[in-house]
């Protein structure tokens, strides 16, 4: 047993001709919330399904809770628990009735004890004889969770959580998923919320066509990326490229007009920038400060952005 709770190292997935996992690895340490991110077919259902044993991998070894995925796939799949797209939910059924299910179905012992604490515990007692098909969104996603946590998997997958919950329920989930882990639970989770991850995860992998592109804490990736910096858009190209003259630090977006100029957001670097284009009489018709997000990091790692960004790097570097 590794201190890890999922160990994984050259994993590769084709179908026919279409490699989809190109050779990953990561680790994800016990008792911590990792997450997954990619745009639309980047690989991550295939890397959910390989981890949770549905799917087999064509090489490279997946542990999970210590265990080998192929080879004991019985004990990895008594460890994990999985919500989201593979949702047990039964409409038909209370939510009281459908977690007793699930107990059942798991064998766990005092499975009516155990109904009864998820049930306070997510808040559901008021609804729990009413049936699911009843429920709201967010009510749904928590018995969704309620479900999985029945026999208290020590992993949980979790797949895009948030995914059509207002901003209220979406922060009641983020602090029951951080209680999980306060508690010991390892998440792994996909969203496609990049404020999701930045608020939740310890650590994040950017997964693109088949790679890991990047890997590290949001604040690490952050830095990967170019800083603060102020963007100018302006009238017409002739006035973007006077300003790109006399700015030579900034990098021209010619679609959009707009001037992107690294600055510290000071107010007097703010005022020295101004006044520097007042002497040329050039006028920005809009002017605002950027730090990097999430966002931009998933743009420019995943996108064509990828080169513009590597330009303007290089661009700074050279300006300082
Ligand atoms: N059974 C299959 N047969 C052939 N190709 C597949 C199969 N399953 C997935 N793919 C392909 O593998 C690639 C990765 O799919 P996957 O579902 O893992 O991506 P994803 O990152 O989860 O995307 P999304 O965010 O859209 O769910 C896609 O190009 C997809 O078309």
């Amino acid at each position: 047993m590794t201190s890890s709770a999922i160990a994984v190292s050259g994993l590769r997935k084709a179908y026919g001709d279409k490699v989809v996992l190109d050779g990953i690895d990561f680790e994800v340490a016990a008792g911590s919330i990792f997450s997954m991110l990619g745009p639309n077919g980047a690989g991550k259902t295939t890397t959910v399904n390989i981890l949770t044993t549905l799917l087999t991998a064509d090489a490279g070894t997946v542990r999970v809770a210590g265990h080998d995925v192929a080879k004991a796939t019985k004990q990895v799949r008594a460890s994990i628990g999985v919500t989201g797209q593979f949702a047990a939910v039964d409409d038909l059924l209370s939510g009281r009735e459908n977690l007793q299910l699930m107990a059942d179905l798991k064998r766990v012992g005092s499975g009516d004890q155990v109904v009864k604490s998820l049930l306070e515990r997510f808040d559901l007692e008021e609804s729990a004889d009413k049936m699911a098909v009843t429920y709201s969104g967010g009510m749904r996603r928590k018995l969704d969770l309620a479900m999985t946590l029945v026999g208290a998997p020590k992993i949980i997958f979790l797949d895009e959580p948030t995914t059509g919950l207002d901003p209220r329920s979406r922060r009641t989930m983020w602090g029951i998923v951080r209680d999980l882990v306060a508690e010991g639970t390892t998440i792994f989770l996909t969203t496609q919320y990049l404020e999701e991850a930045d608020q939740l995860a310890d650590r994040i992998v950017v997964l693109n066509q088949g790679r890991l592109v990047a890997q590290g804490t949001a604040d690490e990736l952050k830095r990967q990326i170019p800083g603060t910096h102020v963007r100018l858009r302006f009238a017409d190209p002739q006035e973007l490229g006077a300003a790109a003259r006399i700015l030579p630090a900034g990098t021209p977006d010619e679609e959009e007009l707009v001037l992107r100029v690294p600055s510290d957001g000071q107010s007097r670097s703010l005022r020295a920038l101004l006044d520097r284009l007042d002497e040329h009489a050039l006028n920005a018709q809009e002017f605002s400060v950027h730090s990097p997000d999430l966002d931009d990091v998933f743009l420019a790692l995943t996108g064509d952005t990828a080169d513009v960004v590597a330009q303007r790097t290089d661009k700074e570097a050279i300006a300082r």
